[in-house]
């Protein structure tokens, strides 16, 4: 798997990962969801970079030129509920994508030995040679992702596999590049240090889940 890490841009998205991690700026709600949209923004830009293009001519009122465009525009999905807010900003990038959702959530015990991964809807386009976006903001112990990957690859063989997060703890990137396929590209927007007792990425930011849409039942 190759890592990649949003820092060609630091003057963009260094200010947005302070205030997503800043625990009274991220009180607010919107400001939060903007700025896990705009992280999505940033980091679609860099990961389409990557995508095959084709050159097509568009007529003017004026004059023709060539424009290169993606041979097909990707499939994005995401994961519910956090992943909401940072996929829209890879629906705003990629305009005309297919999209599809999968809600999983940690259920958290005691200690991280106890995390147990609970996933109860899943809506799949097709994926047959199409190029994987899988978006969540936060990639921990990666155990979510990777029961998301188990169910899209029982039902499908994507062309390439992209995962973006926002932040990503060593523990989870790990995790991926053992049952991730090897030609598979990962996207942060930070690596961060290491997780917490109750499986939390450090520094991070905290609950993304949360700060979105408040604490669930
Ligand atoms: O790498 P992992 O250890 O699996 O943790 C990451 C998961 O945790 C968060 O979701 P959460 O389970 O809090 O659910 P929510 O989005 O409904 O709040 C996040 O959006 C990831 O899906
Ligand atoms: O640090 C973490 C870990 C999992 N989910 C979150 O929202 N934050």
């Amino acid at each position: 798997m190759n890592l990649f890490q949003l820092n060609l841009l630091p003057g963009l998205v260094h200010p947005i990962l302070l205030q997503l991690r800043d625990p009274q700026i991220q009180k607010d709600r919107l400001r939060f969801k903007f700025n896990l949209e705009r992280l999505g923004f940033l980091l679609a830009a860099e990961l389409a970079k990557t995508l095959p293009v084709q050159k097509i001519e568009v007529q003017t009122v004026l004059g023709k030129t060539e424009i290169a465009v993606p041979v097909q525009p990707p499939v994005l999905i995401t994961v519910l509920r956090a992943g909401l807010a940072f996929y829209q900003g890879f629906a705003n990038a990629f305009d005309q994508a297919d999209s599809g959702f999968i809600g999983a959530y940690r259920v958290e015990g005691e200690c991280a030995e106890q995390l147990e991964i609970r996933m109860n809807y899943a809506a799949l386009p097709d994926l047959t040679d199409r190029d994987l976006i899988l978006i969540d903001p936060m990639l921990a112990t990666g155990g979510s992702l990777l029961k998301v990957w188990q169910l899209i690859a029982s039902q499908a063989s994507p062309r390439s596999v992209h995962i973006a997060a926002a932040i990503a703890a060593p523990e989870g990137v790990q995790a991926l590049q053992q049952h991730l396929p090897e030609h598979s590209y990962l996207w942060v927007g930070a690596l961060d240090q290491h997780l917490n007792e109750q499986a939390y990425i450090v520094p991070g930011l905290g609950d993304a889940g949360d700060l979105c849409f408040g604490p669930k039942l």
